[in-house]
């Protein structure tokens, strides 16, 4: 598919890109929630992820900023660091991303963490971006992050997983 998957309300996501009705669901709902979590008093911009693993954990985060506004982190880094860090998931574990935001149309990753999730996930791995009214547009790493650079390109492949 070259095109994003515009439009859809919180459940008739079904089956896109592997995932079902309830994983869609819960990823959806997982994000949302998260989002109530960040730490933001400087952009007020509330950024929430979820991320669902091949046995089935979903792991939540926020963007956390910081008075030193470079240090501050998105969500997505935040975690996908847990996942990896917490739950030791590894490239190939992680089924699908998700992200919520109160704009519309919705935010999607910056580009350092989609260089970020690059490193940890598949190209053809699903990124769902929730806009404020919960509704999803859906994308492939490779669509968001194309003729990108990975781990493989420096490391051995049985070093990589
Ligand atoms: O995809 C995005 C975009 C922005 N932010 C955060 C960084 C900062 O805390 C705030 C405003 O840029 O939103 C994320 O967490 N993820
Ligand atoms: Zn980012």
């Amino acid at each position: 598919m070259s095109t994003p998957t515009k439009g859809h309300s919180r459940h008739d996501t079904a089956l896109i890109h592997g995932l079902s009705a309830s994983e869609v669901a819960t990823l959806s709902e997982s994000c949302i929630e998260a989002k109530t979590r960040a730490y933001c008093p400087y952009s007020n911009f509330r950024v929430g992820c979820s991320i669902l693993l091949a046995n089935g954990d979903v792991v939540r985060g926020a963007n956390v900023e910081n008075a030193a506004y470079p240090v501050g982190t998105c969500a997505e880094r935040v975690t996908l660091g847990t996942a990896v860090t917490t739950h030791a998931a590894k490239k190939g574990e992680i089924r699908a991303l998700a992200v919520a935001t109160d704009i519309s149309p919705p935010a999607s990753p910056c580009g350092m963490c989609r260089q970020f999730i690059r490193e940890f996930c598949e190209l053809n791995m699903p990124i769902l971006m929730y806009d404020r009214e919960g509704k999803s547009t859906v994308m492939t790493l490779e669509q968001l992050l194309p003729m990108s650079f990975g781990p493989e390109k420096l490391l051995a492949t049985d070093e990589v997983v």
